[in-house]
């Protein structure tokens, strides 16, 4: 079955994922990867508050309830190994569990998909656009096309359904999703960053199991792609800064080349915004890629000193005024502190910010 040599006898692995089409794809990849390995790998589905309930994710405790139900069921050994999509991993380490692989990333980009064929520039103002996501609406509204953003939910085939009964006009999703259910075709224009950045760890996979399991741990480590690790790395850094959670109006991008010596280099992009597009930032940075982690909070550094800690909203469920200590130390924390609906003056340029968190879904 395997074509790599196995100097050790394969593992049998239970892995743990959610039972949506997108997550038994990407858990099925993982496992044929870990088949090629030499090893047995048992699916075991996780239902998930996030996947039986329809409420307002934000509701629920955010975007982190599809992991929290995995990561249980692996701190209690009922499976192995978790796959998660990295950018729905909540950015604090969990006690007892490690992210032991990020394997090779897939397209990081966002994706449009609109009725009859459109590009964004194509679609009409007043054209409506269903997302779940403050990022996404945030950098759309920041475009200035005239379009009008409808919270959705659900799952990918759910959402491109809303566009093929007319519903909506078009709707925004990640390419990763699309292109692994077989879908692509279905992309009527793929969001370049300078318009779009995507989600932190978007197109990655987090590969998560229990610290102190060292077999599996090995098992696992085979599949880490240092690339990706080094560009979530950063990613996930300038989130974990920000005090952002995977539901605020941030985007960023790393990407990692190699430099004429061999060593590799990190170009960090990233956006900050209001989810209504009165207000947004785009700013960058570059370094050794060894140096991931840094790169990330100098960049939120940067984000928070040109004003972006006035526009970032609190993750949902925390309280709206943190201890001192509990924000990055950065110039201006205290100023990032916002309550969820009040009317804030930007500091550099005394313009109004709307702060109707209109959407709050994943
Ligand atoms: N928010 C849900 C989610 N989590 C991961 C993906 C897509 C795959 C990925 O980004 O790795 C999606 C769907 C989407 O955003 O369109």
């Amino acid at each position: 079955m395997s074509d790599h040599p196995t100097t050790s006898s394969g593992l049998k692995i239970r892995l743990g994922t959610r039972r949506s089409r997108l997550a038994v794809t990407q858990s099925q990849w993982v496992a044929d990867l870990l088949v090629q390995h030499g090893h047995e790998v048992e699916l075991v589905e996780v239902v998930t508050e996030g996947d039986v309930s329809k409420a307002p994710l934000a509701t629920m405790g955010g975007a982190g309830v599809f992991a929290a139900a995995i990561r249980h069921a692996l701190t209690e050994q009922r499976v192995d190994l978790a796959v998660h999509s990295l950018k729905d991993l909540p950015v604090a380490p969990e006690p007892g569990l490690v992210v032991a692989a990020v394997p090779r990333r897939a397209d990081a980009r966002d994706a449009l998909v609109a009725r009859d064929g459109l590009t964004l520039g194509e679609l009409p103002p007043g054209s409506v656009i269903g997302t779940g996501s403050p990022r996404r609406a945030a950098q759309l509204m920041a475009l200035g096309l005239g379009l009008t953003i409808k919270a959705v939910r659900g799952n990918v085939e759910t959402r491109l359904g809303y566009v093929r009964d007319g519903e909506l006009d078009g709707v925004i999703l990640a390419r990763a999703g699309l292109d692994r259910l077989g879908l692509t075709q279905q992309i009527t224009e793929t969001l370049e960053p300078v318009q779009m950045l995507p989600a932190p760890g978007q197109g990655a996979l987090a590969l998560e199991v229990r610290a102190d399991d060292a077999p599996i741990r090995a098992a696992v480590v085979a599949l880490e792609d240092a690339d990706a690790r080094a560009a979530v790395t950063a990613e996930r850094a300038l989130l974990g800064a920000l005090g952002a959670g995977c539901s605020a109006p941030i985007g960023a991008l790393a990407e990692v080349t190699e430099d004429v010596d061999g060593s590799l280099e990190i170009s960090l992009r990233a956006f900050a915004g209001t989810v209504d597009g009165s207000f947004d930032l785009r700013r960058s940075t570059n370094g050794p890629a060894k140096r991931a982690a840094e790169l990330g909070a100098d960049l939120a550094r940067i984000l928070l000193e040109d004003g972006a800690g006035e526009i970032i909203d609190l993750p949902a469920g925390q309280p709206p005024d943190p201890a001192p200590g509990e924000r990055p130390p950065t110039g201006r924390a205290e100023a990032a502190t916002r309550t969820g609906s009040s009317p804030t003056v930007i500091r550099d340029n005394s313009r109004h910010v709307p702060t109707s968190a209109a959407e709050r879904e994943k």
